[in-house]
């Protein structure tokens, strides 16, 4: 644990930080801290009085931001300033949601103007779906889209589909078709019929193995129907920043949705790519959820950090992660339709923060990006709160909940919210040694059973986490939360001066994986790696020519 030492107030936070009492004596000098501690904005609520501060740690907290310069480098990210400066980027994802100033030019472009023609071609091609003038090879209406994509190009577009199922429109289904696994696009294949089929590749490079092996197997699926190849233009759509690329695969021009150099990846949902989205949601209500992550923006760039959502998650985040060795964090959804955010935050804050060096090159010597895991309570609770709760590690956590539950089923849904609530109450108090004693003394046992059995039921608590809540999970409110990740990623970012935009640490396993698979497929290739991967292809080798692959 070093701190972050080239902050002049990291002295002062550290002993602050290390002379903090533990939460439970917290919460008995202060009988107001849950409501001290709370916060509204953009529909969310976030409880952070469960975790290590007070009003100095707040104040320290400023400080920080305030010596990484915080409020002027995120000024920078919404003027369209090329703050991704390792791929001479803008990064103007914000600007998908109408936040940044409409005269922001990228490249001589207003790119205002090309969000909201965008936004246009995207609700009339919806439209025409809806209304069943789109028509495949045979004359008939589109049922089924088949978005093809994967990362940003898939994750985002998958939580906030299955997320909003309460709002889906239900005029053609959406499917979403990532790994490059077959069995990933067999198994959507076998329920479709290709006459009714449209594929959506979702990609901004138009240059992903994994995205481009699914569509070209698509698109022999589909000529294997009996689809000539001017009739695939009825089947296929691009959303992709290089359309040269789309039309050497044959989707046309016109059918071409556009992405940018400005927006990366995972912070796309909200561009074309979002088109499944639209499509399974509709478009009043995709534009609900850019106006739910535009609340976000607003108040992210206008509240002080004391009460900034964003900004104080992160800074609360800094403080477990570079003062008290926390090399993890917990997305704890109680939420069925939420249960793949944990992935969608993975991929947003690993291939953001995961990073190494600093803006100017120099090596980074405390700890960045956490690792980001969760699933959905209840059913975490049966699998790994156990470890939350008893294991030796900081593990802080996001409980997330909505307060109203669309599907109105007997108690089940304040049967949900009291598992959320005691959670994070248990990981807060814990349990004492004298307090398990007494339970067992209570329950009538001896006084040798109760020395032997009472360690094991002592919980240390003092264990961090926020809660965060919304009303109902509803485009405008799951807009709001995915936009306070982003934030919260940026100003972690910003913190520990990284660049958060670019992810050249993906790149080396795909040069190797294109190298490894020419030596997969030609038995002439010579063997000439490591002598791990030398056997692993060779044993490859043998079972493909077993099964007369090779
Ligand atoms: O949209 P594309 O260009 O196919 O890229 C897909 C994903 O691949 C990555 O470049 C690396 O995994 C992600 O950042 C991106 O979201």
């Amino acid at each position: 644990m070093t701190g972050l030492t080239r902050y002049p107030c990291n002295d002062a936070l550290a002993q602050h930080l290390d002379d903090l009492p533990d939460l439970k004596t917290l919460f008995r000098q202060d009988p107001s801290r849950g409501e001290r501690y709370s916060l509204d904005a953009a529909g969310l609520t976030l409880d952070y009085s469960k975790n290590h501060l007070n009003e100095q740690t707040l104040a320290l907290f400023a400080r920080l931001a305030e010596e990484a310069g915080l409020e002027g480098k995120i000024k920078a990210m919404f003027k369209g300033q090329p703050i991704n400066h390792t791929e001479g980027r803008a990064v103007l994802h914000c600007a998908l949601r109408g936040s940044v100033d409409s005269d922001v030019m990228v490249d001589g472009v207003k790119v205002s103007q090309e969000v909201s023609q965008t936004l246009a071609k995207m609700a009339t091609f919806v439209d025409s779906l809806y209304q069943g003038r789109w028509l495949g090879f045979t004359g008939k209406a589109i049922t089924d889209v088949v978005s093809i994509g994967i990362g940003g190009s898939f994750l985002g577009p998958k939580i906030v589909t299955e997320a909003l199922k309460p709002f889906w429109q239900r005029k053609v289904a959406v499917h979403y078709v990532a790994n490059i696994d077959g069995a990933a696009l067999a198994d959507k294949l076998a329920g479709l019929d290709p006459q009714t089929t449209l594929f959506i590749t979702a990609s901004k490079s138009f240059g992903t193995q994994e995205t481009l092996s699914n569509s070209e197997s698509a698109r022999d699926w589909l000529k294997a129907a009996g689809a000539s190849f001017e009739d695939l233009a009825k089947h296929f759509v691009a959303v992709t920043a290089n359309v040269p690329k789309a039309e050497a695969f044959g989707i046309a021009a016109q059918n071409c949705f556009p992405m940018w150099d400005w927006v990366g990846g995972r912070y796309s949902l909200w561009s074309a790519i979002g088109l499944p989205i639209a499509l399974a949601i509709g478009m009043a209500n995709f534009e609900a959820l850019l106006a739910g992550a535009r609340d976000m923006d607003q108040h992210f760039v206008s509240a002080p950090i004391s009460a900034n959502m964003p900004a104080l998650m992160a800074l609360i985040g800094v403080s477990y992660i570079n003062y008290q060795g926390a090399s993890s964090h917990a997305l704890l959804p109680y939420d069925h339709g939420l249960r793949a955010l944990p992935g969608y935050v993975q991929q947003l804050d690993m291939e953001s923060n995961g990073k190494g060096c600093h803006q100017d090159g120099s090596a980074i010597s405390h700890l960045t990006g956490p690792v980001i895991w969760g699933a959905e309570g209840t059913n975490g609770q049966h699998a790994f709160h156990q470890l939350l709760h008893q294991g030796k590690q900081l593990i802080p956590a996001d409980f997330i909940l909505p307060l109203e539950s669309h599907y109105k089923l007997g108690r089940h849904h304040a049967m949900l919210a009291s598992n959320c609530f005691a959670q994070s109450q248990a990981l807060m108090q814990g349990k004492t040694l004298a307090e398990a004693q007494g339970e067992l003394r209570q329950a009538g046992l001896g006084e040798a059973e109760v020395a032997a059995l009472a360690p094991h039921k002592v919980m240390p608590g003092n264990r961090p986490s926020n809660t965060l809540l919304m009303d109902k999970v509803t485009p405008q409110t799951l807009g709001a939360l995915i936009a306070l990740y982003e934030h919260k990623v940026l100003v972690q970012g910003l913190i520990w001066d990284l660049n958060s935009f670019d992810q050249w640490g993906v790149e080396l396993g795909k040069v190797l994986g294109n190298a490894v698979l020419d030596k997969l497929e030609d038995q002439s290739q010579p063997l000439d790696l490591d002598s791990s991967t030398n056997g692993l292809i060779a044993r490859f080798r043998q079972q493909q020519q077993k099964g007369g692959a090779l």
